[in-house]
């Protein structure tokens, strides 16, 4: 949720907004709904509170055609929040309580041991506990179902096995500075963090770039590609990176014969659009929306 101000508030005061909104979140679910929108079947595995806000969340993924059933509801934690505060100059502050979030458990993934199994592409991400994310890609792997995996928000004390579990790692700038300490500004510091995760196990490495696109780099073509993304006049950028790894696990699923790079450059196409849309699932275009050579 977001209150838009003129200043940021200073501790104690009370001050008056002049905007206030709601918007669903979690990149699990960003991404699940950007696949979803392209026209992949796609199930969310995660845990929500039993308050008002979780019925709103399954309401939205339900409206977004997302499949609820391992989408489970708990009384002993609230559903996890972020709370925005943004003045006019952009400037925010952020409080994250990620509550039910971190609630899922190993059983859950056994419950919805179907679906990972079965499925053709398993995404996580570390919004929930890291060993949970960990389980599930584990499980995905060993039924040969594809694994996406972005580590976000980054850990600079990753799990090693992240690495070798990951049969596509995908990070943006800042998480390639956490987890391999290069400060990334450009496509080579990009080239220097696809080598060292190389080095670390991964299959193939995607670091995203911004309006630059991404740089791809694999065990099986160690020469790292740089996949631009289009020029566009971008408006709010929020949300870009959540589209593109929604977009990639899209063709992983339902062209998985396309080069890795034609899937890249198409991912960049589908999040460029984002960008030029405020807000984030607000942002992601659909299907009927979108150039049909895309398809
Ligand atoms: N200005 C832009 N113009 C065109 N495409 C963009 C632009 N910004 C982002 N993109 C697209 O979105 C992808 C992800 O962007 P980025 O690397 O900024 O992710 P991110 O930092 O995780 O984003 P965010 O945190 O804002 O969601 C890029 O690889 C590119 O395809
Ligand atoms: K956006």
């Amino acid at each position: 949720m977001a209150h838009l101000t003129t200043r940021l508030p200073r501790a104690g005061e009370t001050i008056l907004g002049h905007k206030f909104f709601i918007g669903f979140g979690g990149k699990g679910a960003n991404q699940c709904v950007q696949s979803a929108r392209l026209g992949a079947k796609t199930s969310l595995i995660c845990k929500v509170g039993k308050d008002s806000f979780g019925n709103d969340y399954v309401e939205n993924l339900k409206k977004n055609g997302i499949s609820t059933a391992f989408v489970g509801q708990t009384a002993d934690a609230a559903t996890g929040t972020a709370s925005i505060i943004v003045n006019s100059e952009g400037q925010n502050v952020i409080v994250i309580v990620p509550g039910a979030n971190l609630l899922l458990n190993f059983e859950d993934l056994k419950r919805a041991s179907d679906v990972i199994c079965k499925a053709k592409v398993v995404v996580c991400q570390l919004e929930i506990t890291p060993a949970v994310s960990l389980e599930a890609l584990k499980m995905a792997r060993a039924s040969g179902v594809k694994t996406l995996f972005n580590p976000a928000p980054a850990l600079p004390d990753l799990d090693p096995q992240f690495y070798t579990h990951s049969d596509i790692f995908c990070c943006n700038e800042t998480e390639a500075e956490i987890l391999t300490g290069i400060p990334v500004g450009n496509l080579e510091d990009a080239e220097k963090v696809g080598h060292m995760l190389l080095e670390r196990g991964c299959k193939l490495v995607i670091v995203t770039l911004g309006a630059e696109g991404c740089m791809m780099i694999s065990v099986e073509e160690p020469i790292p590609k740089h996949v631009p993304a289009g020029k566009v006049r971008a408006v709010d950028t929020t949300g870009a990176g959540d589209s593109f790894v929604g977009a990639l696990a899209f063709y992983l699923a339902c062209y998985p014969k396309l080069p890795m790079e034609e899937m890249i450059r198409k991912s960049n196409c589908v999040a460029s659009v984002s960008v030029q849309a405020s807000g984030t699932q607000s942002s992601y275009p659909f299907r009927k929306d979108l150039p049909q050579d895309l398809f």
